[in-house]
C-alpha cells in the first residue's frame, strides 16, 4: 500500500481537495429512508462508535455492534458500552455477513488490520463506512470493487456528537463517497441518510471528498482544536501560579474559561467573542493576537505542509509500528502537568469574569482560529470546510476540557488527533517563551479593566472592529450560521 494522495497527479489532488458543496436542507427531505430497515453493524464501540450508534438508533435505524473476540470474551469497556445500552453485540463471523452497512469506528492505526479481517466476510454489494479517511488517503487501502465506500465524518468529539443530538441540534458533518468504490451509485444517498441519523443535517453537511476531509481534519486537530488549546491552557495556568495567583482559582479559570469564551465564538464568531470584552481589553486582545499570529504562523504552515506531503502520517505510522512509544510517553507527561494535578478551587467565577480575567485566552483563540482557517484555505481547503474545522469545532473540544481537563480531551479525541496535538504543543511552547515573559496578571488571572479608566482611541477601536469583522472566517461564518437555526446555547460553568 502507498499514500493514495501522493499517487494522484496534481490536477486530481487539487480537484479532490476542492470538493466542498454545502447541502441545502431540502436535500435531506428523505430523512433516513435510504438506510431504513438495513442492517447497520458498527465495528468498535469507543468514542465515535457508541455515540453515533445511540443517535442512529434514536433516529429509527437498526444498529448492532461487532467487536473483536477478545473484547467480547474479556467483557472490555467496548463490550460494556454496547451491552449496557442494550445493543446486540456479536463477533465478526456472526454479524458482518448479514450487514448492509459496516461502519468502521476503530482507531485509525487499526484500520488496515480491521478492514482486512472484515472485508472477506462482507456480503456482495454491501457498504463500508468510515468517519475519517486516513486509511484510504494516507495508507492507500484498496477495497473490494463490489463494495461501496462512504465517509460520514462529524466535526467533533464522539461525546459531543451525542450531547448536541440530545440537545436537539447536531454537529457539522462532512460526507463523501470514495470515487474508486461506488459501483451502484448509492453511496451518496446512504451517506446523506446517515448524516440525518446522527443529527448532522441540523448543523450543516458538506459534500466533501476523502482527501479534503483528511487534509483538513488533521490540520484542525493538530493546531487550533487540540494543540493550541493544550498549549494555551498550560501556559496560562503556569503563568498565574508563577505570579502568585491562587492555584485553585487558576485551575478553575483555565478549566472552564475556554468553554465559556468559545461558547460566544460558536454563536457569533470571533466578533461575538471579542465583543464580550470591554473596549480597552478588546484593543489589547487584538494587538496580542496579531503578535501571536506572527509568532505561530510558521508552525501552522509547517503542520499543514507536513500533512499535505505525507510526512506527518509517515512519522505517526513509525510510532504505530513502535507500539505507540511516543504517544504513550507524551500522554503520561500530559497527565503530570501542574494544571492537570491541581483541582479547581471552590471559588465562584461569574460568566463575565471568565472573559475579563482571561483576556489571554481570547487572544489565543482568535489567533488560532484565524491562522488555522487562513492556512487551510491557502492550501486549497474550501472556506466552508475550514470554518467547521477551525471555528465551529473549537467550543466542542472546549466542552471536553471543561468536563475533566486536558487528559480527558486527549482521551476522547482520536489517537490520531492526540498524537498531532502533542507534536504541536511541544513545538509551540518554546516558540511562545519570549512572548510569555511579557505576559502579566492583567491578561490572565486578574480583571484587565482594573485600574484603567476604560477610555480608548475611537479611531483605533473602529479599525480593530473592522479588521475583526471583515476577516473571511466571519463572512463565511455568518452565512453558515444562518442554516444553524436549531443551535442551542449550552449551560456553561
Ligand atoms: N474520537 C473522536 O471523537 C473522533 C474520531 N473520529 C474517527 O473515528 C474513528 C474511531 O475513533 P475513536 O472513536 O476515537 O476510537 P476509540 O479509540 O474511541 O474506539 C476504538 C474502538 O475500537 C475497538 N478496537 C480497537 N482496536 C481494535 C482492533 N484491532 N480490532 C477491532 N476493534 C478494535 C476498541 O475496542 P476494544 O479495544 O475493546 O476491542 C474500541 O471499541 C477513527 O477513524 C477516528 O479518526 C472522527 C471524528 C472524531
Ligand atoms: C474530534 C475530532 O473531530 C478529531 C479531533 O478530528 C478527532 O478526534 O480525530
Ligand atoms: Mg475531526
Ligand atoms: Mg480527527
Amino acid at each position: 500500500m502507498s499514500n493514495y494522495f501522493n499517487t494522484l497527479p496534481l490536477r486530481e489532488k487539487l480537484n479532490q481537495l476542492g470538493v466542498c458543496d454545502f447541502m441545502d436542507s431540502s436535500e435531506f427531505l428523505d430523512g433516513v429512508s435510504a438506510l431504513k430497515g438495513k442492517k447497520l453493524v458498527i465495528v468498535g464501540c469507543g468514542a465515535q462508535g457508541l455515540n453515533q450508534g445511540l443517535n442512529l438508533r434514536d433516529s429509527g435505524l437498526d444498529v448492532s455492534y461487532t467487536l473483536r473476540a477478545a473484547a467480547i470474551e474479556g467483557k472490555r469497556d467496548s463490550w460494556k458500552n454496547a451491552t449496557e445500552n442494550n445493543f446486540n453485540v456479536g463477533t465478526y463471523e456472526e454479524l458482518i455477513p448479514n450487514a448492509d452497512v459496516v461502519i468502521n469506528l476503530t482507531p485509525d492505526k487499526q484500520h488496515t488490520a480491521v478492514v482486512n479481517a472484515i472485508m472477506p466476510l462482507m456480503k456482495e454489494g454491501a457498504t463500508l463506512s468510515y468517519s475519517h479517511g486516513f486509511n484510504i488517503v494516507e495508507e492507500g487501502m484498496q477495497i473490494r470493487k463490489d463494495l461501496t465506500v462512504i465517509m460520514v465524518a462529524p466535526k467533533c468529539p464522539g461525546s459531543e456528537v451525542r450531547a448536541e443530538y440530545v440537545r436537539g441540534f447536531g454537529v457539522p458533518t462532512l460526507i463523501a463517497v470514495h470515487p474508486e468504490n461506488d459501483p451502484q451509485g448509492k453511496g451518496l444517498a446512504q451517506a446523506k441518510a446517515y448524516a440525518v441519523g446522527t443529527g448532522g443535517h441540523r448543523a450543516g453537511v458538506l459534500k466533501s471528498s476523502f482527501v479534503a476531509e483528511v487534509k483538513s481534519d488533521l490540520m484542525g486537530e493538530q493546531t487550533i482544536l487540540c494543540g493550541l488549546l493544550q498549549t494555551g491552557s498550560i501556559l496560562s495556568f503556569d503563568k498565574m501560579v508563577e505570579k502568585g495567583i491562587d492555584a485553585g482559582y487558576a485551575s478553575k479559570l483555565v478549566q472552564y474559561g475556554v468553554e465559556v469564551i468559545t461558547e460566544a465564538l460558536k454563536q457569533g464568531g470571533i466578533t461575538a467573542m471579542m465583543d464580550r470584552l470591554s473596549n480597552v481589553a478588546k484593543v489589547k486582545a487584538f494587538e496580542i493576537s496579531e503578535e501571536l499570529k506572527d509568532i505561530m504562523r510558521p508552525l501552522f504552515q509547517k503542520h499543514q505542509d507536513d500533512i499535505m506531503s505525507g510526512e506527518f502520517s509517515r512519522i505517526m505510522m513509525e510510532d504505530w509500528a513502535a507500539g505507540d512509544k511516543n504517544l504513550l510517553a507524551w500522554r503520561a507527561e500530559t497527565g503530570e502537568t501542574a494544571f492537570e494535578k491541581t483541582p479547581a478551587g471552590d471559588v465562584k467565577i461569574t460568566e463575565q469574569e471568565y472573559f475579563d480575567n482571561y483576556t489571554l485566552m481570547v487572544a489565543f483563540v482568535r489567533a488560532g482560529v484565524e491562522l488555522a482557517f487562513e492556512t487551510m484555505v491557502q492550501a486549497g481547503i474550501k472556506p466552508e470546510s475550514a470554518y467547521y474545522e477551525s471555528l465551529h469545532e473549537t467550543p466542542l473540544i472546549a466542552n471536553t476540557i471543561a468536563r475533566k481537563k486536558l487528559f480527558e480531551m486527549n482521551r476522547v479525541i482520536s489517537d490520531t488527533a492526540e498524537y498531532g496535538c502533542y507534536l504541536f504543543d511541544q513545538a509551540c511552547k518554546p516558540l511562545l517563551a519570549d512572548f510569555m515573559k511579557k505576559v502579566d496578571t492583567d491578561l490572565v488571572g486578574k480583571n484587565f479593566n482594573e485600574g484603567k479608566d476604560g477610555g480608548v482611541d475611537n479611531r483605533t477601536l473602529i479599525d480593530v472592529n473592522e479588521a475583526i469583522r471583515s476577516h473571511e472566517v466571519e463572512q463565511i461564518g455568518a452565512t453558515l450560521r444562518k442554516a444553524m437555526t436549531a443551535m442551542k446555547a449550552i449551560k456553561t460553568a
